[in-house]
């Protein structure tokens, strides 16, 4: 693994956090460079959560290290807290209080905030400043918790689910709001369990299941990697006698059945090799398909199991 080198603004070495028995991050490192909007995508419970949290100083690490702008954020806590705005799962305000006044006391927290006016615009708020927490739409209230995350003048911002619960244009509409905030200058760290999401958004991604990262690349290289697995899957005109017809082949990795469908991951040679093997038994396959890697299949790939935050 490389050095890391000055311009890493986040790294994470080998943290590991427990609770009581459960252990949510078991080894988790990264680095985060400035400038890009870094994913960490995982199914429900991998230990994300606690990640960005120990990221943010909110979690003391059992073990390992994380450094933000080379500081600590457990003993720096006074200058994470400017460096870092977060946006975490459950960020409620009371029901009452308005856009507004939410911004502006959150603006009160910080040495060198945001004016909460412009940040309102930026975020297509200004229209429902006055209105009550309560009141504002599914869209508007993430909005708000973007906008409650950047009026620290943060360098980096952790958006964590932040579109869970959105409605696909609403989503969308989220997401160039985070390039623009990217293009800002701030950096992003952005936790989701939506592939989708993490593919259209992300420079890079890192992918953790059980509390560790099983791939780190960017979303194009994930599905590169996971290229050079071929798929094929058909149907048979009559059952194969014995299951180990196939995986018994050198060229085959994995065997799934659909329903009657046969699912096939192997080498280069994986097609050849099957056909051939099929057809010395007087089978020839039907509705034969090679298919196209996808990020869903990388994760598959690298985590040895079926993406169950997939949407
Ligand atoms: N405060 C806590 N006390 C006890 N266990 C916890 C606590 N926070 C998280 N856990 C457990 O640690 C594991 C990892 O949780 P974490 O929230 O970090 O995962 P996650 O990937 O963010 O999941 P999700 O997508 O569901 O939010 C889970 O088994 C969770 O139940």
């Amino acid at each position: 693994m490389p050095e890391n080198t000055l311009d890493d603004l986040v790294v994470v070495k080998n943290l590991r956090k427990t609770y009581g028995a459960t252990v949510a991050v078991d080894d988790v490192s990264l680095t985060v460079h400035p400038g890009e909007i870094f994913g960490i995508l995982g199914p429900n419970g991998a230990g994300k959560t606690t990640t960005v949290e120990s990221i943010a100083g909110l979690r003391t690490p059992d073990g390992g290290s994380v450094r933000v702008a080379g500081l600590d954020p457990h003993t720096s806590r006074g200058e994470i807290t400017s460096l870092i705005g977060v946006q975490l799962q459950s960020s409620e305000l009371p029901d009452k209080i308005k856009a507004r006044e939410a911004l502006e006391l959150y603006a009160s927290f910080y040495p060198a905030p945001r004016d909460p006016e412009e940040l309102l615009a930026e975020l297509g708020l200004t229209k429902v400043q006055n209105t009550a927490f309560a009141k504002l739409s599914g869209g508007q209230k993430q909005r708000l918790s973007i906008a409650l995350a950047l009026v620290g003048n943060p360098k980096v911002a952790i958006l964590d689910e932040l579109t869970t619960g959105l409605d696909p244009q609403a989503r969308r509409d989220t997401w160039e709001l985070v390039r623009k905030i990217r293009d800002t200058g701030v950096t992003i760290i952005l936790v989701t369990h939506f592939m989708e999401e993490a593919e259209h958004l992300c420079d890079r991604i890192a992918i953790i299941d059980g509390g560790r990262v099983v791939a780190l690349d960017t979303p194009a290289g994930l599905v590169e990697a996971a290229r050079s697995e071929q798929r094929i899957s058909f149907r048979l005109p009559a059952p194969l006698a014995d299951d180990t017809v196939l995986t018994s082949l050198p060229a085959v990795k994995t065997v799934a059945v659909d329903h009657d469908r046969f699912v096939v991951t192997g080498n280069d040679d994986v097609l050849v090799a099957v056909v051939t093997e099929l057809a010395a038994r007087g089978l020839a396959p039907i509705d034969l398909h090679t298919e196209q890697t996808t990020l869903d299949d990388a994760f598959l790939l690298l985590a040895g199991k079926n993406f169950e935050g997939a949407n």
